[in-house]
């Protein structure tokens, strides 16, 4: 992205709260043509980033902008926006067709059943058109919203968790869709808890920890920042404890203890642990039969963030 003359989607130090709550905290971000991922842990506030931009909220603070208009106040940004929200939305008891050319119609769209064929075509919903939603999979039904959001042929389309509850064949197929949309010149913002979905998607990943924006950057910089931090690792196997011994000798990790018969050791920096691993097994005759990481979930990687990254103090 060059500068905010191009920016199609802007989020200038927005905040906003539910009572108490804040949901999202002085937010300032220019999006342009292509996939963007918004990466955070439940309640992280990405849902509440995408209904602001969205317009189904307002900013406490801030302003938001689509296409150049606030999307809260003014109907039209609507023509240009495509958006699959959390949950539900679909209804049963309608054919698949019904339900993307009843929004075709409602948002003007010229041909609405040439439209309707080219958004179901897209999300590869042809031969299941009409049938009732209600006899389908959750895919199906993740794809029939995709198809709703697409059929008005939207510059900006904001996606919430769209691979939630997909197989990984459907969520391969949708990655590409995802891909490919970008690809054509739309700002795609998609929301996602997952590093390695939106680093097959994305160009730009955004990271948001309790509602800050902690991190922002290409897939592989946000993975070295999330990968290559203190982490508690377990080694089990033969002489383990002489390899932790030369680990610990070569700076390489701040503490170990012995733990039925493995070694935990903590590293200050887990690719330089990872990366020094084989050598020093080979000089101290150590066959590793596990490695794996203590403890290791979404929550902590991202309380890694907050603390290394701007905004500490939440
Ligand atoms: N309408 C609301 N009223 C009160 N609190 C809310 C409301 N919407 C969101 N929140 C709170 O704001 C915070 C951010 O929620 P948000 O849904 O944006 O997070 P999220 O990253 O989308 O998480 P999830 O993946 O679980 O939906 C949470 O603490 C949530 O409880």
């Amino acid at each position: 992205m060059s500068g905010k003359d191009a920016a199609t989607v802007v989020l200038d130090g927005v905040s906003r709260w539910f009572g108490d709550t804040v949901a999202l905290s002085d937010v300032s971000v220019d999006l342009g043509p292509g996939v963007t991922g918004l990466l955070g842990h439940n309640g992280a506030g990405k849902s509440t980033a995408l209904a602001l931009l969205a317009g189904a909220l307002r900013p406490s603070q801030g302003r938001v902008r689509v296409l150049g208009l606030d999307p809260h106040a003014d109907r039209r940004v609507h023509r240009g926006l495509g958006v699959v929200a959390d949950g539900e939305g679909t209804w049963g008891h309608a054919s698949a067709r019904t339900q993307v050319e009843f929004l075709a119609r409602q948002r003007g769209v010229r041909d609405p059943r040439g439209a309707t064929d080219e958004a179901l075509r897209r999300v590869g919903l042809t031969e299941a058109a009409d049938r009732k939603v209600a006899g389908f999979s959750k895919g199906m039904r993740q794809r029939v919203k995709l198809a709703q959001a697409l059929v008005h042929d939207p510059q900006v389309l904001l996606l919430d968790e769209p691979l939630n509850g997909l197989d990984p064949a459907q969520r391969r197929t949708d990655v590409e869709l995802l891909v490919a949309l970008g690809a054509e010149g739309r700002t795609v913002l998609v929301s996602s808890h997952v590093l390695a979905e939106v680093e097959r998607m994305a160009e730009r990943v955004l990271v948001v920890v309790n509602g800050r924006l902690v991190a922002e950057g290409e897939p592989a910089a946000i993975r070295d920042l999330l990968v290559d931090r203190p982490r508690t690792v377990r080694l089990e196997g033969v002489r383990v404890a002489e390899l932790a011994g030369a680990l610990l000798s070569a700076g390489l990790v701040d503490a170990v203890q012995r733990h039925d018969g493995a070694v935990v050791v903590e590293a200050p920096r887990a690719v330089s642990l990872a990366e020094a691993i084989p050598a020093l097994a080979a000089q101290n005759g150590t066959t590793l039969r596990r490695v794996e990481p203590v403890g290791e979930d979404l929550e902590s990687t991202f309380a890694h963030l907050v603390r290394a990254a701007r905004g500490v103090g939440r």
